[in-house]
């Protein structure tokens, strides 16, 4: 199966956890973009979206499904997202494509995450994938100097690149992170950072594989 395949997959299975009558939290990215066409078969049995980016936004419009302001929402059943990479515990790296901001803050009003992805996606340790960081302009050099001397790797501000909240993103390559809430909850305190794509708070209760053989379902509790 292509990667495309794997997606469409994965996207079609996610439907399984979409509540009836809900508003559905939804992330971002190529994997999501597929829940979304599949999303639009049963766009009349939900009550609307929430969504974690513009892009997102445009394509659940497109399909005539409602998009909700979050501030109008204070708790849905379910939110899905990709990721970019899943450790054994649930913990992901996320921010590939720039939306992780948006996409804690719609993860936060969810009871569950659901994590949509292919195989790939599963490491042993997050940090191959470059650690994305989204940052207030400013203080994107102080908070790549505070990177390098906390935790080393190599931080390099994203070319070309501005968030849905106007900021850049710094991408962090050649760390080894062994714990994921420690590093969040860390990095989420300096000045300057909006939003660490460690997803360890707000980890996968489940995460739906593709695999040639077809959808592995793994949980990890909630
Ligand atoms: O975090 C994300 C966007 O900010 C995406 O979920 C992540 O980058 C995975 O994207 P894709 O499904 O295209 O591989």
């Amino acid at each position: 199966m292509t990667q495309d395949e794997l997606k469409a997959l994965v996207g079609q299975a996610a439907l399984a956890y979409v509540v009836p009558g809900s508003i559905v939290g939804v992330g971002t990215g190529s994997t999501v973009n597929c829940f979304i066409d599949a999303l639009a078969t049963m766009k009349d049995q939900i009550a609307g979206a929430v969504s974690s980016s513009i892009k997102s936004t445009e394509r659940l419009l497109a399909h005539g499904i409602p998009v909700l302001d979050s501030n109008e929402v204070t708790d849905i059943p379910v939110y899905i997202d990709g990721a970019d990479e899943i450790d054994p515990t649930g913990c992901m790296i996320k921010g590939g494509g720039a939306a992780l901001t948006r996409e804690k803050i719609v993860a936060d009003l969810a009871a569950r995450f659901v994590c949509i992805a292919d195989a790939s996606k599963l490491v042993d340790v997050l940090g191959n994938f470059p650690l994305p960081v989204e940052v207030i302009p400013m203080a994107a050099q102080q908070v790549m100097r505070r990177f390098a001397s906390t935790y080393g790797g190599e931080a390099r501000i994203r070319e070309g690149v501005t968030t849905d909240n106007g900021n850049v993103i710094v991408d962090v390559r050649g760390l080894r992170i062994t714990d994921p809430l420690a590093m969040e909850a860390e990095v989420t305190l300096w000045p300057g950072v909006v939003t660490v794509g460690i997803f360890g708070r707000h980890k996968a209760s489940v995460c739906l594989l593709g695999t040639e053989e077809g959808v592995k379902t793994l949980t990890f509790g909630g």
